[in-house]
Protein backbone atom coordinates (compact mmCIF):
# COMPACT_ATOMS: atom_id res chain seq x y z
CA UNK A 1 0.00 0.00 0.00
CA UNK A 2 1.50 3.32 -1.12
CA UNK A 3 1.76 6.29 1.27
CA UNK A 4 0.95 9.66 -0.36
CA UNK A 5 1.68 11.87 2.12
CA UNK A 6 4.16 14.65 2.19
CA UNK A 7 6.08 12.73 5.38
CA UNK A 8 6.16 9.38 3.66
CA UNK A 9 8.82 7.33 3.91
CA UNK A 10 7.85 4.44 1.09
CA UNK A 11 10.79 4.20 -1.19
CA UNK A 12 13.59 4.70 1.68
CA UNK A 13 16.21 2.32 2.28
CA UNK A 14 17.71 1.22 5.40
CA UNK A 15 20.96 -1.17 6.33
CA UNK A 16 19.71 -3.19 9.53
CA UNK A 17 20.69 -5.98 11.25
CA UNK A 18 17.60 -8.10 11.30
CA UNK A 19 15.86 -9.13 14.37
CA UNK A 20 13.79 -11.72 16.09
CA UNK A 21 10.07 -12.87 13.92
CA UNK A 22 6.58 -11.42 14.62
CA UNK A 23 3.60 -12.33 14.20
CA UNK A 24 2.23 -11.66 10.71
CA UNK A 25 5.20 -13.04 8.51
CA UNK A 26 7.95 -10.85 9.06
CA UNK A 27 10.92 -9.47 11.22
CA UNK A 28 11.62 -6.67 13.39
CA UNK A 29 14.54 -4.69 13.25
CA UNK A 30 15.80 -0.80 13.98
CA UNK A 31 17.58 2.19 11.68
CA UNK A 32 20.08 3.45 13.32
CA UNK A 33 17.87 6.62 14.53
CA UNK A 34 15.45 3.57 16.48
CA UNK A 35 12.63 3.41 14.01
CA UNK A 36 11.30 -0.23 14.24
CA UNK A 37 10.28 -1.54 10.61
CA UNK A 38 8.53 -4.91 9.84
CA UNK A 39 10.65 -6.66 7.51
CA UNK A 40 9.47 -8.96 4.79
CA UNK A 41 11.64 -11.33 2.72
CA UNK A 42 14.34 -11.82 5.63
CA UNK A 43 15.21 -14.20 8.71
CA UNK A 44 16.90 -12.86 12.31
CA UNK A 45 20.33 -12.18 12.32
CA UNK A 46 20.46 -11.10 8.81
CA UNK A 47 21.63 -7.97 7.62
CA UNK A 48 19.77 -6.82 4.90
CA UNK A 49 18.78 -3.26 2.59
CA UNK A 50 15.37 -3.31 3.91
CA UNK A 51 13.56 -0.83 1.26
CA UNK A 52 9.86 0.86 2.94
CA UNK A 53 7.06 0.17 1.90
CA UNK A 54 4.53 1.69 3.88
CA UNK A 55 5.18 4.20 6.80
CA UNK A 56 5.76 7.87 7.13
CA UNK A 57 7.23 10.24 9.86
CA UNK A 58 4.64 9.64 11.87
CA UNK A 59 3.94 5.73 11.72
CA UNK A 60 4.64 3.96 14.74
CA UNK A 61 6.26 0.97 12.78
CA UNK A 62 7.35 1.20 9.17
CA UNK A 63 6.49 -1.46 6.67
CA UNK A 64 9.82 -3.02 4.23
CA UNK A 65 10.62 -5.46 1.63
CA UNK A 66 14.70 -6.85 2.28
CA UNK A 67 15.69 -6.12 -1.30
CA UNK A 68 19.01 -7.13 -0.81
CA UNK A 69 20.39 -9.84 1.37
CA UNK A 70 24.24 -8.27 2.47
CA UNK A 71 24.61 -11.02 4.76
CA UNK A 72 22.23 -14.02 4.56
CA UNK A 73 20.73 -16.69 7.33
CA UNK A 74 22.10 -20.29 6.94
CA UNK A 75 18.51 -20.68 6.85
CA UNK A 76 17.61 -19.27 3.95
CA UNK A 77 17.44 -21.37 0.60
CA UNK A 78 16.05 -19.91 -2.87
CA UNK A 79 12.54 -19.31 -2.91
CA UNK A 80 11.08 -22.43 -4.99
CA UNK A 81 8.11 -19.99 -6.08
CA UNK A 82 9.34 -17.64 -8.71
CA UNK A 83 5.92 -15.39 -8.27
CA UNK A 84 7.67 -15.18 -4.24
CA UNK A 85 9.80 -12.33 -3.67
CA UNK A 86 9.82 -8.41 -2.87
CA UNK A 87 6.60 -6.49 -4.55
CA UNK A 88 5.34 -10.10 -5.61
CA UNK A 89 2.65 -12.65 -4.87
CA UNK A 90 1.13 -11.86 -0.98
CA UNK A 91 0.08 -15.35 -0.63
CA UNK A 92 3.36 -16.96 1.23
CA UNK A 93 5.92 -15.59 3.75
CA UNK A 94 8.01 -18.04 4.24
CA UNK A 95 8.73 -19.41 0.90
CA UNK A 96 12.48 -18.15 1.31
CA UNK A 97 12.69 -20.38 4.08
CA UNK A 98 13.69 -23.70 5.07
CA UNK A 99 10.59 -25.73 6.18
CA UNK A 100 11.71 -26.73 9.47
CA UNK A 101 12.81 -23.32 10.27
CA UNK A 102 9.19 -22.28 9.06
CA UNK A 103 7.89 -23.92 12.03
CA UNK A 104 10.44 -22.95 14.35
CA UNK A 105 9.37 -19.22 13.47
CA UNK A 106 5.72 -20.30 13.76
CA UNK A 107 6.42 -21.67 17.32
CA UNK A 108 8.14 -18.89 18.45
CA UNK A 109 5.40 -16.60 17.61
CA UNK A 110 2.88 -18.82 19.33
CA UNK A 111 5.44 -19.13 22.49
CA UNK A 112 5.64 -14.97 22.37
CA UNK A 113 1.90 -14.68 22.26
CA UNK A 114 1.26 -17.06 24.55
CA UNK A 115 3.45 -15.04 27.27
CA UNK A 116 2.54 -12.05 26.51
CA UNK A 117 -1.06 -12.04 25.85
CA UNK A 118 -1.89 -14.97 28.82
CA UNK A 119 0.98 -15.02 30.78
CA UNK A 120 1.96 -18.73 30.26
CA UNK A 121 5.33 -20.35 29.27
CA UNK A 122 5.22 -23.26 26.63
CA UNK A 123 5.47 -25.53 30.19
CA UNK A 124 2.66 -23.67 31.63
CA UNK A 125 0.42 -23.68 28.24
CA UNK A 126 1.15 -28.12 28.26
CA UNK A 127 3.13 -27.70 25.29
CA UNK A 128 6.31 -29.02 24.19
CA UNK A 129 7.27 -26.38 21.85
CA UNK A 130 6.89 -28.26 18.71
CA UNK A 131 4.65 -26.99 15.67
CA UNK A 132 3.91 -30.64 13.94
CA UNK A 133 4.00 -31.04 9.94
CA UNK A 134 0.47 -32.55 8.44
CA UNK A 135 1.03 -36.17 7.24
CA UNK A 136 3.17 -36.11 3.94
CA UNK A 137 4.29 -32.53 4.04
CA UNK A 138 8.13 -33.23 4.53
CA UNK A 139 9.51 -33.10 1.16
CA UNK A 140 12.99 -33.38 -0.10
CA UNK A 141 14.76 -29.90 -0.42
CA UNK A 142 13.50 -27.76 -2.93
CA UNK A 143 9.96 -29.49 -2.97
CA UNK A 144 6.86 -27.51 -2.13
CA UNK A 145 3.42 -29.15 -0.34
CA UNK A 146 1.17 -28.44 -2.68
CA UNK A 147 -1.92 -28.21 0.00
CA UNK A 148 -4.23 -25.31 -0.83
CA UNK A 149 -7.57 -26.89 -1.79
CA UNK A 150 -9.12 -23.51 -2.06
CA UNK A 151 -7.13 -20.92 -3.79
CA UNK A 152 -9.15 -17.41 -4.70
CA UNK A 153 -7.72 -15.38 -7.61
CA UNK A 154 -7.90 -12.02 -8.68
CA UNK A 155 -8.62 -10.85 -12.16
CA UNK A 156 -6.98 -8.08 -13.74
CA UNK A 157 -8.18 -5.81 -16.79
CA UNK A 158 -7.24 -7.94 -18.97
CA UNK A 159 -8.96 -10.77 -17.87
CA UNK A 160 -5.87 -12.71 -16.65
CA UNK A 161 -6.18 -14.27 -13.03
CA UNK A 162 -3.51 -13.73 -10.97
CA UNK A 163 -2.51 -13.41 -6.92
CA UNK A 164 -2.51 -10.59 -4.88
CA UNK A 165 0.27 -8.16 -3.79
CA UNK A 166 1.35 -8.30 -0.32
CA UNK A 167 -1.71 -6.08 1.10
CA UNK A 168 -2.51 -4.56 -2.25
CA UNK A 169 -5.24 -4.54 -4.70
CA UNK A 170 -2.62 -5.23 -7.12
CA UNK A 171 -2.24 -8.64 -9.15
CA UNK A 172 0.72 -10.38 -10.02
CA UNK A 173 -0.14 -12.38 -12.79
CA UNK A 174 1.04 -16.52 -12.24
CA UNK A 175 0.61 -19.06 -14.23
CA UNK A 176 0.70 -21.74 -11.64
CA UNK A 177 0.35 -21.64 -7.63
CA UNK A 178 3.27 -23.98 -6.44
CA UNK A 179 1.07 -24.45 -2.80
CA UNK A 180 -2.37 -25.32 -4.63
CA UNK A 181 -3.46 -28.62 -4.38
CA UNK A 182 -3.21 -30.83 -7.60
CA UNK A 183 -6.77 -30.75 -8.40
CA UNK A 184 -6.80 -26.99 -8.41
CA UNK A 185 -3.82 -26.73 -10.32
CA UNK A 186 -5.63 -29.02 -13.02
CA UNK A 187 -8.25 -27.02 -13.40
CA UNK A 188 -6.17 -24.22 -15.73
CA UNK A 189 -7.73 -20.67 -13.73
CA UNK A 190 -4.16 -19.14 -15.34
CA UNK A 191 -4.19 -20.25 -18.15
CA UNK A 192 -7.15 -18.89 -19.98
CA UNK A 193 -9.08 -15.36 -19.44
CA UNK A 194 -11.75 -14.74 -17.05
CA UNK A 195 -13.21 -11.15 -19.15
CA UNK A 196 -15.41 -9.09 -16.81
CA UNK A 197 -14.79 -11.17 -13.58
CA UNK A 198 -13.42 -9.26 -10.16
CA UNK A 199 -12.31 -12.66 -8.69
CA UNK A 200 -12.33 -17.04 -9.71
CA UNK A 201 -12.04 -18.74 -6.69
CA UNK A 202 -11.14 -22.68 -7.24
CA UNK A 203 -12.02 -25.33 -4.57
CA UNK A 204 -10.75 -29.01 -5.17
CA UNK A 205 -12.53 -31.31 -2.72
CA UNK A 206 -10.67 -34.19 -0.51
CA UNK A 207 -12.12 -37.47 -0.61
CA UNK A 208 -14.43 -36.68 -3.83
CA UNK A 209 -13.74 -35.93 -7.07
CA UNK A 210 -15.90 -32.60 -6.52
CA UNK A 211 -14.03 -29.22 -8.63
CA UNK A 212 -16.27 -26.04 -8.04
CA UNK A 213 -15.14 -22.70 -9.31
CA UNK A 214 -16.93 -19.69 -7.64
CA UNK A 215 -17.27 -16.55 -10.21
CA UNK A 216 -17.54 -12.68 -8.95
CA UNK A 217 -18.30 -10.29 -11.63
CA UNK A 218 -16.72 -7.44 -11.79
CA UNK A 219 -19.12 -4.53 -11.18
CA UNK A 220 -21.40 -4.55 -13.94
CA UNK A 221 -20.08 -7.72 -15.90
CA UNK A 222 -21.58 -10.43 -17.40
CA UNK A 223 -21.55 -13.95 -16.91
CA UNK A 224 -18.86 -15.90 -19.15
CA UNK A 225 -19.53 -19.35 -20.62
CA UNK A 226 -17.34 -21.33 -18.81
CA UNK A 227 -15.73 -24.33 -20.36
CA UNK A 228 -12.48 -26.48 -18.52
CA UNK A 229 -11.09 -29.48 -19.27
CA UNK A 230 -12.35 -30.63 -16.42
CA UNK A 231 -15.74 -31.52 -15.14
CA UNK A 232 -16.22 -28.43 -12.25
CA UNK A 233 -19.36 -26.97 -11.06
CA UNK A 234 -19.67 -23.55 -11.31
CA UNK A 235 -21.33 -20.69 -9.10
CA UNK A 236 -21.75 -17.03 -9.31
CA UNK A 237 -21.92 -14.33 -6.48
CA UNK A 238 -24.46 -11.87 -7.40
CA UNK A 239 -23.12 -8.52 -7.01
CA UNK A 240 -26.18 -6.94 -5.61
CA UNK A 241 -26.15 -8.93 -2.38
CA UNK A 242 -23.15 -11.09 -2.22
CA UNK A 243 -25.44 -14.31 -2.22
CA UNK A 244 -23.85 -17.03 -4.03
CA UNK A 245 -26.03 -18.89 -6.83
CA UNK A 246 -25.47 -22.26 -8.82
CA UNK A 247 -24.59 -21.83 -12.60
CA UNK A 248 -24.12 -25.08 -13.23
CA UNK A 249 -23.26 -28.34 -11.68
CA UNK A 250 -23.68 -28.81 -7.83
CA UNK A 251 -24.12 -26.37 -5.24
CA UNK A 252 -21.84 -28.01 -3.05
CA UNK A 253 -18.81 -30.14 -2.99
CA UNK A 254 -18.26 -33.08 -0.70
CA UNK A 255 -15.52 -33.31 1.78
CA UNK A 256 -14.58 -36.68 3.41
CA UNK A 257 -13.14 -36.60 7.25
CA UNK A 258 -12.73 -38.93 9.92
CA UNK A 259 -14.73 -41.93 7.50
CA UNK A 260 -17.79 -39.15 6.87
CA UNK A 261 -18.94 -37.71 3.93
CA UNK A 262 -19.58 -33.74 4.40
CA UNK A 263 -21.11 -31.35 2.70
CA UNK A 264 -20.28 -28.03 2.13
CA UNK A 265 -21.93 -24.96 0.34
CA UNK A 266 -21.01 -22.55 -1.61
CA UNK A 267 -19.12 -19.75 0.68
CA UNK A 268 -19.28 -22.84 3.69
CA UNK A 269 -16.11 -23.18 5.72
CA UNK A 270 -13.81 -26.08 5.28
CA UNK A 271 -10.30 -26.73 6.16
CA UNK A 272 -8.46 -25.40 3.32
CA UNK A 273 -5.13 -28.23 3.73
CA UNK A 274 -6.32 -31.40 2.59
CA UNK A 275 -4.91 -33.44 6.03
CA UNK A 276 -6.57 -30.64 8.16
CA UNK A 277 -9.83 -32.25 9.07
CA UNK A 278 -8.59 -35.24 9.89
CA UNK A 279 -5.52 -34.19 11.64
CA UNK A 280 -7.99 -31.76 13.72
CA UNK A 281 -10.57 -34.42 14.53
CA UNK A 282 -7.37 -36.89 15.62
CA UNK A 283 -6.54 -34.03 17.76
CA UNK A 284 -9.21 -33.05 19.68
CA UNK A 285 -10.94 -36.58 20.06
CA UNK A 286 -7.24 -37.51 21.68
CA UNK A 287 -7.81 -34.17 24.11
CA UNK A 288 -11.57 -34.78 24.85
CA UNK A 289 -11.88 -38.45 25.29
CA UNK A 290 -15.73 -38.26 24.80
CA UNK A 291 -17.37 -40.97 27.22
CA UNK A 292 -20.68 -42.83 26.09
CA UNK A 293 -23.65 -40.85 27.50
CA UNK A 294 -22.00 -37.38 27.55
CA UNK A 295 -23.39 -34.30 26.83
CA UNK A 296 -21.24 -31.68 24.32
CA UNK A 297 -21.52 -28.72 22.49
CA UNK A 298 -19.34 -27.91 19.28
CA UNK A 299 -19.65 -24.43 19.08
CA UNK A 300 -18.54 -22.64 15.30
CA UNK A 301 -19.77 -25.88 14.47
CA UNK A 302 -19.70 -25.19 10.41
CA UNK A 303 -20.62 -27.82 8.27
CA UNK A 304 -21.00 -30.06 11.52
CA UNK A 305 -16.94 -31.59 11.25
CA UNK A 306 -16.28 -31.95 15.18
CA UNK A 307 -19.93 -32.36 16.38
CA UNK A 308 -20.11 -35.54 13.67
CA UNK A 309 -17.21 -37.31 15.53
CA UNK A 310 -17.88 -36.56 19.17
CA UNK A 311 -21.69 -37.59 18.63
CA UNK A 312 -20.43 -40.76 17.23
CA UNK A 313 -18.12 -41.64 20.30
CA UNK A 314 -21.07 -40.34 22.99
CA UNK A 315 -22.91 -42.98 21.63
CA UNK A 316 -27.24 -42.98 21.53
CA UNK A 317 -27.31 -42.26 24.84
CA UNK A 318 -25.05 -38.92 24.50
CA UNK A 319 -25.96 -35.98 23.06
CA UNK A 320 -24.46 -32.99 20.74
CA UNK A 321 -25.56 -29.25 20.25
CA UNK A 322 -24.02 -27.76 17.46
CA UNK A 323 -23.91 -23.83 16.81
CA UNK A 324 -23.41 -21.94 14.23
CA UNK A 325 -24.15 -18.56 12.32
CA UNK A 326 -23.66 -19.19 8.67
CA UNK A 327 -27.41 -20.68 7.58
CA UNK A 328 -26.21 -22.34 4.38
CA UNK A 329 -24.05 -24.06 6.88
CA UNK A 330 -25.90 -24.97 9.09
CA UNK A 331 -28.81 -26.85 6.27
CA UNK A 332 -25.43 -28.55 5.82
CA UNK A 333 -24.41 -29.53 8.71
CA UNK A 334 -27.86 -30.97 9.36
CA UNK A 335 -27.99 -32.54 6.12
CA UNK A 336 -24.21 -34.49 7.20
CA UNK A 337 -25.37 -35.52 10.60
CA UNK A 338 -28.95 -36.29 9.69
CA UNK A 339 -28.36 -40.26 10.40
CA UNK A 340 -27.53 -39.54 14.20
CA UNK A 341 -30.58 -38.77 16.30
CA UNK A 342 -28.91 -37.41 19.13
CA UNK A 343 -27.28 -34.32 17.06
CA UNK A 344 -29.20 -30.81 17.24
CA UNK A 345 -27.70 -28.12 15.33
CA UNK A 346 -28.93 -24.19 16.28
CA UNK A 347 -28.51 -21.35 13.67
CA UNK A 348 -27.11 -17.94 15.75
CA UNK A 349 -23.83 -16.55 16.98
CA UNK A 350 -23.27 -18.45 20.29
CA UNK A 351 -23.43 -15.47 22.38
CA UNK A 352 -27.23 -15.32 21.56
CA UNK A 353 -28.01 -18.54 20.57
CA UNK A 354 -26.26 -20.61 24.14
CA UNK A 355 -28.76 -18.68 26.07
CA UNK A 356 -31.63 -19.26 24.37
CA UNK A 357 -31.19 -23.13 24.26
CA UNK A 358 -31.24 -23.03 28.66
CA UNK A 359 -28.25 -25.45 28.76
CA UNK A 360 -27.00 -24.72 31.87
CA UNK A 361 -23.91 -27.46 31.82
CA UNK A 362 -21.94 -29.69 29.68
CA UNK A 363 -19.80 -32.26 29.52
CA UNK A 364 -17.53 -31.37 26.48
CA UNK A 365 -17.14 -28.47 24.52
CA UNK A 366 -15.01 -27.74 21.19
CA UNK A 367 -15.10 -24.29 19.78
CA UNK A 368 -13.30 -23.61 16.55
CA UNK A 369 -14.10 -19.48 16.41
CA UNK A 370 -13.06 -17.44 13.31
CA UNK A 371 -9.81 -15.26 13.52
CA UNK A 372 -10.61 -13.06 15.82
CA UNK A 373 -11.67 -15.45 18.79
CA UNK A 374 -14.76 -16.40 21.18
CA UNK A 375 -13.79 -13.05 23.55
CA UNK A 376 -14.41 -12.42 27.21
CA UNK A 377 -18.38 -12.55 27.60
CA UNK A 378 -18.01 -16.21 25.10
CA UNK A 379 -15.68 -17.51 27.27
CA UNK A 380 -17.35 -16.57 30.55
CA UNK A 381 -20.42 -18.28 29.74
CA UNK A 382 -18.74 -21.33 28.15
CA UNK A 383 -16.65 -21.54 31.67
CA UNK A 384 -19.57 -21.12 33.19
CA UNK A 385 -21.40 -24.67 32.06
CA UNK A 386 -18.46 -26.41 34.14
CA UNK A 387 -17.80 -29.26 31.25
CA UNK A 388 -14.98 -31.27 32.57
CA UNK A 389 -12.65 -31.10 29.14
CA UNK A 390 -12.98 -28.03 26.11
CA UNK A 391 -10.96 -28.42 23.23
CA UNK A 392 -10.15 -24.65 21.65
CA UNK A 393 -8.72 -24.89 17.72
CA UNK A 394 -7.66 -21.78 16.79
CA UNK A 395 -5.95 -20.18 13.59
CA UNK A 396 -4.48 -17.16 15.07
CA UNK A 397 -2.49 -17.55 18.12
CA UNK A 398 -2.76 -14.20 19.42
CA UNK A 399 -6.64 -14.42 19.70
CA UNK A 400 -6.25 -18.04 21.39
CA UNK A 401 -3.55 -16.47 24.04
CA UNK A 402 -6.56 -13.45 24.79
CA UNK A 403 -9.02 -15.73 25.25
CA UNK A 404 -6.55 -18.49 27.24
CA UNK A 405 -6.22 -15.49 29.53
CA UNK A 406 -10.00 -15.13 30.05
CA UNK A 407 -10.64 -19.05 30.46
CA UNK A 408 -8.21 -18.30 33.37
CA UNK A 409 -10.01 -15.79 34.78
CA UNK A 410 -12.57 -17.81 34.52
CA UNK A 411 -10.93 -21.24 36.32
CA UNK A 412 -9.96 -23.18 33.30
CA UNK A 413 -6.36 -23.93 32.32
CA UNK A 414 -5.10 -25.64 29.40
CA UNK A 415 -4.14 -29.31 29.76
CA UNK A 416 -2.43 -29.69 26.35
CA UNK A 417 -1.83 -27.40 23.48
CA UNK A 418 -0.37 -28.43 19.99
CA UNK A 419 0.30 -26.46 17.45
CA UNK A 420 0.11 -27.91 13.34
CA UNK A 421 1.70 -26.32 10.59
CA UNK A 422 -1.61 -26.45 8.47
CA UNK A 423 -0.56 -23.59 6.08
CA UNK A 424 3.11 -24.34 4.35
CA UNK A 425 5.11 -21.49 3.23
CA UNK A 426 3.16 -19.02 4.96
CA UNK A 427 2.72 -17.70 8.31
CA UNK A 428 -0.74 -19.07 9.84
CA UNK A 429 -0.74 -22.10 12.09
CA UNK A 430 -3.17 -24.07 13.66
CA UNK A 431 -3.21 -25.09 17.59
CA UNK A 432 -5.54 -27.03 19.31
CA UNK A 433 -5.58 -26.48 23.50
CA UNK A 434 -7.48 -28.70 25.90
CA UNK A 435 -8.38 -27.13 28.90
CA UNK A 436 -10.07 -28.64 32.26
CA UNK A 437 -11.03 -26.97 35.32
CA UNK A 438 -8.36 -25.86 38.12
CA UNK A 439 -8.78 -28.20 40.61
CA UNK A 440 -9.27 -25.92 44.19
CA UNK A 441 -6.20 -27.70 46.00
CA UNK A 442 -3.83 -26.64 42.48
C1 LIG B 1 -13.05 -21.60 11.80
S1 LIG B 1 -14.67 -22.00 11.21
C2 LIG B 1 -14.86 -23.58 11.98
C3 LIG B 1 -15.86 -24.52 11.36
C4 LIG B 1 -15.82 -25.96 11.78
N1 LIG B 1 -15.52 -26.14 13.18
C5 LIG B 1 -14.84 -26.75 10.93
O1 LIG B 1 -13.76 -27.08 11.41
O2 LIG B 1 -15.15 -27.05 9.78
C6 LIG B 1 -15.65 -20.90 12.12
C7 LIG B 1 -17.13 -20.99 11.87
O3 LIG B 1 -17.79 -20.11 12.78
C8 LIG B 1 -18.87 -19.48 12.13
N2 LIG B 1 -19.11 -18.26 12.93
C9 LIG B 1 -18.49 -17.06 12.87
N3 LIG B 1 -18.92 -16.26 13.86
C10 LIG B 1 -19.82 -16.96 14.59
C11 LIG B 1 -20.60 -16.69 15.75
N4 LIG B 1 -20.51 -15.52 16.39
N5 LIG B 1 -21.41 -17.65 16.22
C12 LIG B 1 -21.51 -18.85 15.58
N6 LIG B 1 -20.80 -19.17 14.48
C13 LIG B 1 -19.95 -18.24 13.99
C14 LIG B 1 -18.40 -19.30 10.72
O4 LIG B 1 -19.52 -19.22 9.82
C15 LIG B 1 -17.59 -20.57 10.49
O5 LIG B 1 -18.39 -21.61 9.96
Amino acid sequence: MQNASDSSLVGDEYEVEVGPVAHGGHCIARTEEGRVLFVRHTLPGERVIAKVTEGDEDSRFLRADAVRVIEASKDRVEAPCPFSGPGKCGGCDWQHVKPGTQRRFKGDVIAEQLLRLAGLTPEEAGWDGTVAPAPGDKLPPGEVPAWRTRVQYAVDAEGQAGLRRHRSHEIEPVDHCAIAAPGVSELGIEKRTWPQMATVEAIAATGSSDRQVILTPAPGGRLPLVELDKPVSVLRVDERDGGVHRVHGRAFVRERADGRTYRVGAGGFWQVHPQAADVLVKAVMQGLMPRKGEMALDLYCGVGLFAGAIAERVGDRGAVLGVESSKRAVEDARHNLRDLERVRIEQGKVDQVLPRTGITEADLIVLDPPRAGAGKQTVRSLAALGARRIAYVACDPAALARDLKYFSEAGYRPRTLRAFDLFPMTHHVECLAILEPVKKDD
